[in-house]
């Protein structure tokens, strides 16, 4: 192996040309140097929080000193994981174009491909037809692909859809067209009419779809609609396997979402094609570069590498998101900026879609091959004659995906990592596949929701990245892990900043240093700080300006809404008061919404508690921000107020789409009447508290 030594290192195999390169990023040692700094005037403000917390006089000040060190410890814990992301960032590259010269086309192992669909009507069946068909399409062996797709909603609508694809992929694009409409029309229908049912095959599979057929309990559903040693497109050419899957559920036992789909399907392909490479998609994702498997090969195939890598993910990346990204779907941190962070520690996160993964990853860490109950579904069986017997299917194992937390993705990811496998997070030019992002801001919260709690599960398992995980993969990486697994806990700094510094100043009551004070300027430079950096990662991934203040606007209005209700319904369940599923998000927008989303308007239009404390933040900013104003135009002197009125008018200036949404809208968009009120109740209540127990320490 040729390794060249310098700022990049270039991988080349034995005898071949390169396949793939990385450089780290130039701003490693910056990064680092800035890191110490910064660590410093932490320590010092939070020394100072202790000082103040000691010597408190009175309850009132005790409980603010309280509040505040709570905040900056969880600021502190959050920034210092975040650190973990900018040690070591690496930027990779591949030369897919290299690797015909390595490897024989017909020496590529084969590929099996996972769809995971769980709605017809929350998951059109055309979007699982064009994801099915952007990767029949790859530029790859087509014998050598087989795609299975999985529907977790027991629909006959999706098995006409993928039945559908099947036949458009033999005649091709002539027919795009009327498939498009036959689907829509069947989809609107809710039912396959038996006009559009054709042979004997196809009658015995949607006769399974009796009465006592629902969505909650029904047996195993299994269609090949496309076989490779049998069907030719209409030149002749071989065609990839394409196979229909829909798993027996039952009312009484576990099903385990998406992570329960996906193992199903590890345990059908081995027994119909067993291939060495597995790529899971969700229905809402498409191809979008044919010779993505090619890149993919570039790590897993490469004679160096192959048995290093367990999985090869591509970031997910979006269609359809307004220009300046209102709701910040895009989610450049998650999906881009961490993960060169994670890669250049032990590989890029699993993301749930878009990953390459070797089989061989589902079954014991590198050096530990875990063997499954049948050696049949073991990753090196070779499949000569494929076995569809139930009791194969109803087998669960310890391996695979993991069950446990509602982002199997990020859990599935940490396990692997623990385990000893290294991946690699592969970020090209040309995005390799496109999804679809909440457009309505109930539903991007809804989902930050469900993430938030998946991943509280996580790190309360007993696998926490802050025991088992340092004790598995070191510092650095479990700290990766932790920033990603604790998101909720910004709720608390968040809520507090939100309404401690306005309803003290509303009652004229200092809370931080006065501008006068060397003090002050700890708390300038780490507003900037943070700030600064957050920015310069923002930009220096491609983001515009307009786009990272959205982004960080974002981040607040999660802290107040999703983030907070998942850490309070996350601990309702830890105390098992509660229970909480996969919600799928909804792919389906309406026409109107979408007109409203395309002009950038906030949508408050489907009412949920979650507004209610953004309202009610809103409101408290704005009005201690006008008292604030009185004050200075009445003459008084607000040195010591400064760092609350800049909170404030940040938050205001941050607030304008809510007060917009509040009184100056009248489309269907608006915040409802009834959550402005219950918020300006709410409001009122607040003051009228914090002005009675506050009494004590007025100027
Ligand atoms: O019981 C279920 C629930 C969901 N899904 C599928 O899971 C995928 C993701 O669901 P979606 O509603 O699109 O959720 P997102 O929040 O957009 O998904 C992100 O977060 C999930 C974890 O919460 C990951 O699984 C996804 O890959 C990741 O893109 C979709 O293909 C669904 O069809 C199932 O197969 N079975
Ligand atoms: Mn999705």
């Amino acid at each position: 192996m040729e390794v060249l030594k310098g700022s990049s290192t270039t991988k080349s195999t034995t005898h071949g040309p390169p396949l793939h390169t990385h450089k780290f990023s130039r701003l490693k040692f910056f990064n680092r140097v800035f890191a110490t700094v910064y660590t410093c005037a932490i320590l010092a403000l939070l020394y100072r929080h202790a000082l103040t917390l000691l010597n408190a006089t009175t309850l009132s000040s005790f409980f603010i000193t309280l509040s505040l060190l709570t905040s900056d410890i969880v600021l502190a814990f959050m920034w210092a994981a975040t650190q973990s992301c900018r040690l070591n960032s690496i930027h990779r590259k591949e030369f897919p174009e290299n690797l015909k010269r390595v490897v024989k086309a017909s020496d590529f192992p084969a590929l099996d491909v996972f769809i995971c669909t769980a709605d017809p009507y929350k998951e059109p069946p055309m979007g699982v037809v064009n994801s099915a068909l952007s990767v029949l399409a790859y530029d790859y062996p087509t014998e050598k692909i087989s795609v299975y797709v999985s529907d977790d909603g027991g629909s006959q609508l999706t098995l006409f859809a993928v039945m559908e694809a099947a036949k458009f992929a033999i005649f091709h694009f002539t027919m795009y067209h009327s498939m498009k409409i036959k689907v829509e029309n069947v989809v609107k229908r809710g039912k396959v009419g038996d006009e559009y049912i054709i042979g004997e095959e196809g009658q015995k599979a949607f006769n399974k779809w009796k009465d006592s057929f629902t969505r909650q309990d029904h047996p195993t559903v299994i269609q090949v609609l496309l076989q490779n040693s049998k069907d030719k497109d209409i030149i002749g050419h071989l065609m990839p396997n394409l196979i229909y899957v829909c798993r027996q559920k039952s009312r009484t036992s576990p099903h385990h979402f998406k992570a329960g789909a996906l193992n199903v399907l590890l345990r059908v392909s081995a027994t119909m094609t067993n291939a060495p490479i597995i790529l899971t998609l969700d229905c809402d994702v498409y191809s979008n570069d044919p010779s993505t498997p090619l890149r993919a090969l570039c790590y897993l195939f490469s004679p160096q590498d192959q048995s290093k890598f367990g999985f090869i993910q591509f970031p997910q990346i979006f269609n359809g998101i307004n220009k300046n990204d209102i709701y910040a779907c895009e989610f450049k941190r998650l999906f881009q900026i961490n993960p060169v962070g994670f890669d250049g520690l032990n590989g890029g996160n699993y993301v749930g879609t878009g990953c390459f993964f070797s089989r061989r990853a589902f079954f014991g860490g590198p050096s530990k091959l875990v063997s499954p109950e049948i050696p049949e579904l073991g990753p090196y069986n070779v499949v000569d004659k494929p076995i569809q017997s139930q009791p194969i299917m109803e087998l669960a194992h310890k391996m695979g995906v993991r069950y446990g937390s509602l982002v199997e993705d990020s859990f599935t990811s940490y396990r692997l990592h623990c385990e000893g496998w290294k991946s690699i997070f592969c970020n090209p030019k040309r995005p390799a596949f496109l999804g679809d992002a909440p457009n309505t801001l109930i539903d991007m919260l809804n989902q930050h929701k469900r993430w938030a709690i998946g991943l509280l599960e996580v790190v309360f398992s007993k696998f926490s990245p802050l025991t088992f995980g340092i004790r598995s993969m070191g510092l650095p990486m479990s700290l990766a892990y932790a920033q990603l697994g604790c998101w909720a806990i910004w709720s608390i700094p968040i809520t507090i900043y939100a309404f401690l510094p306005q309803v003290a100043l509303i009652n004229g009551i200092s809370i931080f240093p006065n501008v006068s004070e060397p003090r002050f300027l700890f708390y300038v430079f780490l507003f900037l700080g943070a700030y600064g950096q957050d920015f310069q990662d923002f930009i220096l991934s491609s983001g515009t300006v307009e786009r990272w203040w959205n982004d960080q606007r974002i981040w607040m209005i999660k802290g107040l809404t999703c983030y907070l209700f998942g850490f309070m319904e996350f601990f309702l369940k830890f105390l098992g008061i509660s229970t909480h599923g996969f919600n799928v998000t909804s792919k389906v927008i309406d026409d109107k919404q979408h007109k409203r989303y395309e002009q950038g308007m906030y949508e408050f239009g489907v009412p949920s508690p979650m507004f209610v404390p953004l309202v009610t933040a809103a409101i408290i900013n704005l009005l201690s921000f006008c008292w604030g104003l009185v004050e200075v135009f009445r003459g008084s002197k607000l040195e010591g107020l400064f760092v609350q009125m800049f909170i404030t008018g940040f938050v205001v200036v941050n607030s304008w789409p809510i007060y917009e949404a509040m009184v100056l809208r009248s489309d269907k968009g608006k915040i409802p009447i009834r959550t402005t009120l219950i918020s300006i109740f709410l409001a009122w209540g607040l003051v009228a508290a914090a002005s009675l127990t506050l009494k004590e320490l007025k100027l």
